[in-house]
């Protein structure tokens, strides 16, 4: 329960609202009493006059005025009924939308080995499943807790004055009531839990079958997968069927209980009227108006108390990711003129989850305008080399430093922007193609058209994307065009060109394109190359032959380093790559010449 008071300051920014929204109940209550004490006074009232032998036009006007008070009431009663939710129900939806924004902006924070520890699927729970959990907690939850604290209070108070005896036999029902409500509750969410486990999984199950559809359809393997979502699907069904049982017990075991309290009720309230402790008949049908005025707000305290417990387990569970500081944070606001230059000074970093060393006291420098390429086999470390220098982690020995600065200390903002990065894996949005090359660029900058074309000719991807029928404007993933790998790639390349970066970092990023494409690209590429900073990581020789530096990486260590000329000399892991490349390229153009 500690983890909901994490919410109280969601209840002070809302306080007016939900003052207001108690004002409503309080009035609600108020003239929700009166109407059985309306109804007593009818019975009495006929009764006298019937026993007075009042004429019939005198007792239909009673009837006429009494009728019309009760409906008076009850229109009223509706209208601060429809207040309070417009209220406290409203509240709950702003709290939803402020906890929603609160956990994404957090999210955006953490770094890079947050989502190395928690899967997509745990990120997403938190911020829809768990935060609903919450507002019903904070909607229904507050409204009926509140309404029930007015409400029985007015109502005991207004039945102890009538008959104190009475009313303790009558109240003794509610409690009872109130506890099977919440054995009831919680076994249906229990069951309710159960059944989106599996409803789930069966999602899980339909979407891996959907996304991998060619290697299953390749692979003939449409009856095992049809048998595992026969099996998901049944233990569906169960967990369903358990729940309607469950379901179905439920307003039963709440009508039942009223029966009691109705039953006890005519029983001694009627023993008393013969006993003559009570006079008025009325008494009787005011005290069975009150037990159903009072059958909901009771078994509504099984009912939240069980939708607290759950909010307080989803509260918990969103508080475990909002404590989590990012690991890096912006050091500094200061605006960094950034020149550069970069250097890797006896860098060692090992994952912490994998306890693997994958860069082993690393050191390297690019000057501003030079070009620096890594080479090695897969595995080497050269992406590791490349989340440190964008600072998604920092190393544990030795420093990256940028323009003689340790990059700990540089605005990490400005440095991000003025840095263009071609990742190994292309990701893009399900957008049109022109906004996701302008992907990178800050709010206050828009694309021209010229720019777009120009970006696009360099990363050679220009001419594909006219060929299109929406040319910039085709929409790319699921609903769009699927593009491929090659063509992915060059959109990548072109998005980092448009941030017109200082620092250029392309990560393997030409492996999907043949030699000749690759050597297009390169020699577009030369005015941004000569101008800035570049890193080009690669386990492709051809692709960093020009480069100014080049150093081959072996499991995280630094094994050679030179020019390709100068590596060639040396004859080592270098020269053999290349040789061994040179080989590869040879036969398969051969082999295509030969078709
Ligand atoms: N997030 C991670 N957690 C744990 N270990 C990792 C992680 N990322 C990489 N490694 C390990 O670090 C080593 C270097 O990986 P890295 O991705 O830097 O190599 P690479 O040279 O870029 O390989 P490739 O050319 O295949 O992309 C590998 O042994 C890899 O298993």
């Amino acid at each position: 329960m500690k983890s909901l008071s994490y919410l109280n300051k969601y209840f002070l920014k809302y306080k007016w609202q939900l003052l207001l929204g108690v004002l409503f109940i309080i009035i609600q209550n108020v003239l929700v009493i009166e109407m059985p004490e309306l109804v007593k006074d009818a019975v009495n009232d006929f009764q006298e006059k019937i026993a007075a032998n009042e004429t019939i036009d005198n007792i239909a006007w009673l009837a006429f005025s009494l009728a019309g008070m009760y409906f008076l009431l009850s229109l009223t009663k509706g209208i601060f009924l429809f207040f309070t939710r417009q209220t406290i129900i409203k509240v709950s939806r702003y709290v939803e939308y402020d906890l929603k924004n609160e956990i994404y902006e957090h999210y955006q924070k953490l770094n890079f080995n947050f989502y190395k520890r928690n899967s997509t699927g745990d990120l997403l729970n938190r911020i829809s499943e768990d935060v609903s959990k919450v507002r019903m907690y904070l909607g229904p939850g507050v409204m009926y807790t509140v309404n029930l604290v007015f409400l029985f209070s007015f109502i005991f108070w207004r039945m102890l004055s009538i008959n104190v005896e009475l009313t303790l036999w009558v109240l003794t029902p509610l409690p009872i009531m109130s506890f099977m409500v919440y054995k009831v509750s919680d076994r249906m969410n229990k069951q309710s839990e159960r059944v989106q486990r599996e409803q789930s999984k069966l999602s899980s199950i339909v979407q891996e079958t959907f996304s991998g559809v060619r290697v299953l359809k390749a692979y003939g393997a449409e009856e095992g997968f049809n048998k595992i979502f026969n099996e998901s699907n049944e233990n569906y069904l169960k967990r369903n069927m358990d729940l309607v049982f469950t379901n179905a017990l439920f307003m039963p075991t709440i009508v039942f209980l009223i029966g009691i309290s109705t039953t006890i009720t005519i029983f001694i309230g009627g023993n008393m009227y013969i006993d003559g402790v009570i006079t008025n008949p009325g008494v009787i049908v005011q005290f069975v108006m009150y037990v159903n005025l009072m059958t909901w707000p009771f078994a509504s305290v099984g009912w939240v108390t069980s939708l607290i417990q759950r909010a307080a387990a989803s509260q918990e569970r969103i508080n475990e990711f909002l404590k989590q500081e990012p690991d890096i944070v912006n050091p500094t606001q200061e605006v960094l003129d950034f020149q550069g230059n970069i250097e890797f000074n006896n860098v060692t970093y090992t994952y912490p989850t994998s306890n693997i060393t994958a860069v082993k006291n690393l050191s390297f420098t690019i000057n501003k305008g030079e070009t620096l390429a890594i080479l090695g086999r897969t595995g080497s470390g050269k992406s590791s080399v490349i989340h440190l220098l964008m600072r998604q982690f920092d190393p544990q020995e030795g420093e990256v430093l940028i323009d003689n600065k340790n990059l700990k200390e540089v605005n990490l903002e400005e440095y991000r922007k003025d840095t263009g990065v071609v990742p190994q894996e292309v990701f893009l949005f399900s957008d049109s193609i022109a906004n996701n090359i302008k992907f990178g660029l800050t709010e206050d900058r828009d694309a021209s058209q010229e720019e777009l074309d120009e970006v696009t000719k360099q990363a050679h991807v220009y001419h594909n994307i006219v060929d299109f029928k929406e040319g910039y404007d085709t929409l790319l993933g699921e609903r769009g065009v699927n593009l491929s790998g090659g063509q992915k790639q060059r959109i990548s390349i072109a998005r980092a060109l448009m941030r017109k970066p200082k620092f250029l970092i392309l990560d393997d990023c030409l492996s999907a394109v043949d030699t000749e494409t690759e050597e297009i690209i390169l020699s577009n590429l030369k005015p941004q190359i000569e101008k800035n900073t570049t890193l080009i990581v690669s386990h492709r020789v051809s692709s960093i032959r020009n480069a100014d530096k080049i150093i081959v990486l072996d499991d995280g260590e630094k094994i050679e380093e030179g020019t390709h000329q100068s590596l060639m000399q040396l004859n080592g892991i270098y020269a053999e790559m290349y040789q061994k490349q040179l080989l590869e390229e040879e036969e398969s153009k051969k082999q295509v010449e030969n078709n």
